[in-house]
Order: C-alpha cells, then sequence, then structure tokens
C-alpha cells in the first residue's frame, strides 16, 4: 500500500513536469535547449532541478521566456480588470494579489501548468509553529520573520480587494469570517512563493539579475529602484541554487529573460543559480532550506542595547553611555544592532570587529578626545582594541552566548545525533528537518561568537602578561579611568557579569 502511493505520488510528480515542459514548448515564443531537462530530486532533499543531458559551454543559452509569458501584474487579466486597485499596491502585494487571482482562476489561467508545479507548503521561517521558531532562540533572524506586520499590512491592502470583488476571488464559502481566513492563507502561500521563486525583474535591459536579489520591500511602495517590479520566471525557478556550485544566471533583454550558462557545465550535472551571499539563518527565512555551503555567509548580531547593558553593568554611568550612544546614532554611524561575519582563516581581530561596533566600543571606554565623535572613526581605523575595550566585547559576548538555549557543544551533539534517526529526541510538535536545520543555524553563530571570544582571549592574555611584566603601565592603565566612565572593564572582571544582569536592565 505505501510502496503503491509512493509510485502515485512518483507518477503525479512526473505527470505534473510533462505537462508543464508541454506548455513550455507550446509557446510559440519560448526557446529551450536540448542539452537540460527537468529533474526529479527529492531523494536529496531538492524537490525539482534542472539536469544537463549533455555538456554546456559558457555563455550558451539554456533557455528563453518572453517577457509577455512571466507572470507580472501587468501580464495578468486582472490588472485590466481592476487597474485602480493596483495604483498604490507595491510590487510584494501587487503580485500576490495576481497570484492569488491567477490560482483561483485554476484551468482557466494560461498559466496553469506552471503554477501547478510550485509548492503550496513551505519551511521558510513564515510557516513556523512557535514550538519550532523557540528552537531558533537567540538568532536574530526570530525577529524578521515579519509574519504579524505582513498580516497587519494585507488588512489594509489586498484582502479589502479580494472581499469586494468575491467573482473575481471565488471561494468554497461566502462566509466572510472564513473567506478572509482563506484569503489570508492564499496570501501567506503566495507571499512565501514569490520569495523563493520571483526574480527582480530589472528595468535595465540587457543586465542580469539575482533571484530575489531584493528582500522583502516595503510592500507599501510603488515601483522604485529599491522596490523593483517582482515576477514569476517559469523554468528560471526550477533551477536550484548552490553559493559555490552556481554556473548559471538569468540575463534580462528587451524582450526576452534569457537563462544562460556562466561556465562549462559537463553532462548529467545539476544547473545552478546564485541566490547571493546569504548566511543560512536568511537562507532559511527566505527558502527554507541550509546547506553547509552557505556557511561562509553566517553572520551573528549584537545589540547596542546589550553592549548598552553590560557597560553600565560594570559600573559605567548609564547617562554618559546613552548620551554616547545618541551622539553616535544621530551622525547615522550606528544603528541599534552590529553584524558580525563568519571570520576567514587567518582574520585579524580588527579585520572581524565592525567599525560601528568599533566606535560604540571605543566612545564608551575611552572618555575624551579618543572617543570624540568626530575622530572615532579615523581612531578605531587607525588603533587596535585596547584593553578595557577588549574586556567589554569579551563580557558582551559572553551575555549574547547566554541568550541561545544551548551551548555549541550541545549543538554539535544534537546534530550527530540527528544524523542517526531515533538516536536523538525530537523536542515536542518540532519536526526532525525543521529541528536539524535550526540546530546548524544557531551552531554557526554561535561558532562565530566563540571565534570571536577566543580572540579577545587571547589579546586580553597579551595585555595581562604585558601589564604584569611592567608596573609603570599598569599604574597609567588604572589612573586613566576617568569620572566620566566611572569605571572601565578589566580582566579580573572577565565574566562577572551573569547574562540574567545584562539583559534585566
Ligand atoms: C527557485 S525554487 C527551485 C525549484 C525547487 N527545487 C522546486 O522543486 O520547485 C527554490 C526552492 O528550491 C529549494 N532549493 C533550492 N536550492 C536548493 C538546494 N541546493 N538544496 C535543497 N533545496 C534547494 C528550496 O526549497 C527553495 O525554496
Amino acid at each position: 500500500m505505501a510502496e503503491e502511493q509512493t509510485e502515485n505520488a512518483a507518477d503525479r510528480f512526473q505527470e505534473l513536469s510533462s505537462n508543464f515542459l508541454k506548455w513550455f514548448k507550446f509557446n510559440p515564443d519560448t526557446r529551450l535547449s536540448t542539452k537540460i531537462t527537468l529533474a526529479d530530486l527529492r531523494s536529496g532533499g531538492a524537490g525539482r532541478g534542472v539536469v544537463t543531458i549533455a555538456a554546456i559551454s559558457p555563455g550558451e543559452e539554456l533557455f528563453a521566456i518572453p517577457r509577455n509569458l512571466v507572470l507580472q501584474t501587468t501580464n495578468s487579466e486582472l490588472y485590466s480588470k481592476i487597474p485602480d486597485f493596483f495604483a498604490d499596491l507595491g510590487p510584494w502585494d501587487s503580485l500576490i494579489l495576481v497570484l492569488i487571482y491567477e490560482y483561483l482562476r485554476r484551468d482557466s489561467s494560461p498559466w496553469f501548468p506552471y503554477l501547478q508545479l510550485l509548492p503550496t507548503t513551505f519551511d521558510t521561517l513564515m510557516f513556523w509553529t512557535p514550538a519550532e521558531l523557540l528552537e531558533l532562540q537567540g538568532s536574530a533572524v526570530v525577529d524578521k520573520v515579519g509574519k504579524g506586520s505582513a498580516e497587519e499590512n494585507w488588512n489594509h491592502t489586498i484582502l479589502p480587494i479580494m472581499m469586494e470583488n468575491e467573482a473575481l476571488f471565488p471561494l468554497s464559502t461566502e462566509n466572510a469570517t472564513d473567506r478572509q481566513r482563506q484569503l489570508l492563507r492564499f496570501a501567506h502561500m503566495t507571499g512565501s512563493m514569490i520569495m523563493a521563486y520571483a526574480f527582480d525583474l530589472d528595468a535595465d535591459s540587457y543586465g542580469s539579475s539575482d533571484q530575489n536579489a531584493a528582500d522583502e520591500g516595503d510592500s507599501d511602495l510603488t515601483e522604485d529602484e529599491d522596490n523593483p517590479t517582482k515576477g514569476m520566471v517559469a523554468f528560471a525557478d526550477m533551477l536550484n541554487a548552490d553559493a559555490h556550485r552556481n554556473n548559471a544566471r538569468l540575463f534580462h533583454e528587451n524582450d526576452f529573460l534569457i537563462m544562460k550558462a556562466t561556465k562549462v557545465i559537463r553532462a548529467e550535472e545539476e544547473v545552478f543559480n546564485d541566490y547571493g551571499p546569504l548566511p543560512r539563518s536568511d537562507l532559511l527565512r527566505m527558502y527554507g532550506y541550509v546547506t553547509d555551503n552557505y556557511s561562509t555567509f553566517d553572520v551573528v548580531e549584537i545589540s547596542a542595547d546589550l553592549i548598552e547593558n553590560v557597560a553600565a553593568s560594570s559600573g559605567m554611568d548609564r547617562s554618559y553611555l546613552i548620551q554616547k550612544r545618541r551622539d553616535l546614532e544621530s551622525l547615522g554611524l550606528i544603528d541599534d544592532a552590529f553584524v558580525i561575519v563568519r571570520p576567514k582563516s587567518g582574520s585579524k581581530l580588527d579585520d572581524i570587529i565592525p567599525e560601528d561596533l568599533r566606535m560604540l566600543i571605543t566612545a564608551f571606554c575611552q572618555p575624551g578626545e579618543k572617543s570624540h565623535t568626530s575622530k572615532l572613526s579615523q581612531n578605531v581605523k587607525e588603533s587596535s582594541l585596547a584593553l578595557s575595550e577588549a574586556c567589554l566585547l569579551f563580557t558582551t559576548i559572553t551575555n549574547r552566548l547566554g541568550d541561545y538555549k544551548s551551548s555549541l557543544q550541545e549543538d554539535s551533539d544534537i546534530l550527530e545525533k540527528l544524523k542517526y534517526k531515533d538516536k536523538h529526541p525530537l523536542p515536542d510538535g518540532v519536526s526532525h528537518k525543521r529541528y536539524e536545520m535550526a540546530v546548524q543555524v544557531r551552531k554557526g553563530e554561535k561558532e562565530i561568537l566563540q571565534q570571536v571570544m577566543q580572540q579577545l582571549q587571547d589579546l586580553v592574555n597579551a595585555h595581562t602578561r604585558q601589564i604584569a611584566r611592567d608596573p609603570a603601565k599598569r599604574k597609567k592603565n588604572e589612573t586613566k579611568t576617568t569620572s566620566l566612565s566611572k569605571k572601565r572593564l578589566m580582566p579580573e572582571q572577565f565574566n562577572s557579569f551573569s547574562t540574567s544582569e545584562a539583559h534585566d536592565q
């Protein structure tokens, strides 16, 4: 029985693929190289993908799709039916509306065989349950999911349009509350389709573009440079992506979008697009999967609030810290969080700590001339981390690690055990796949923090040894403390602040 079901599912998968290929080839203006085909890559967890049948040369065309076949707002008949409703909608909301319309038309839609190929369920973070999101606790990505704000936006933008035009958005129910609920579900589904499948259709002819190069923008903006038109480009979105092995790219010409090889692709190899240098947290948020080769782009965020709280816990004057922060913020030199990227091997601490983070730390730790806002940028470029700065950052990172619910070692153990099904118990209500992806993401962030801590520790040890050897230096260090900072973090204070102490302030 189970075998029969698997066979039926495989048949259906194949049937949908061949319907799509027929549809694509049937359009008189499309072009498709005979050297590529769609492949079933589900056994490797990658759904459908494009593979070569014969070798391809760099620059060779793989397929071309006329612009009028791109599923974009102005190509849908909905646009001509209710043009006024689109006037105030941004590219995201317009395309969501059009996708729901075309989706509900089923086989009346000119894109039906293509739409049937697109998934209706996703592993993107928008669809994770609270229990699953809890496994990402500590990662800044949790605050970027934006489910609530998306729904709030739709309540004012596309939902009223769909509720008002029942005939254009027919559902199985006429009950207003049920309709609203179903339409919201469709909005999430199509919004996620756009996130993982759509392309930015740049106005420049002969340019090339990344898939979804721009992240989810302000959806209430009409088209502008930062918020380009989005479109679903059939076939182009059947390419999976790979950070290192990408070998094809979509080129935008006046009348066509053309996928071309960017490298030699041997026979029976997969054709990969490039999603850009995305950290795994964003790969998971936007595309619902992670692979190891995106780990080089991992990042971790540290908030300015945490640094301020740690500094205040050490006895620094809170009003002084607030003032320093405000000065830097008003000059646009710092934001409310700092991003540390995964250090490349051999990187020095000064290259790892971003300049904006350095500026805040220096402003906090070095009252007086050195931290004068007009000179900060130059000062941090010219000098290495001072001992007190290293201590503040070290303690901040110790606290930051406390945001996660497990240690780096525990995450490594979990991942090892998860390789063997049933060896590690899954948290209640969390699927194996999502648990594993969450642990990979949080482990990557902790690795960055640990690497930075190790370098800080080395720096502090070197400073401490030097001070021990040179009593004059020790004296100088002690007397440098000013009335403004009241107190500076010194090596002996490492780990003297509990996580809760800094967070609770
Ligand atoms: C543009 S679609 C590519 C076609 C997709 N595989 C399908 O079956 O419809 C992007 C989605 O494909 C999957 N994907 C892309 N690259 C992948 C990879 N290297 N490994 C696993 N899944 C991948 C992710 O689910 C992502 O959201």
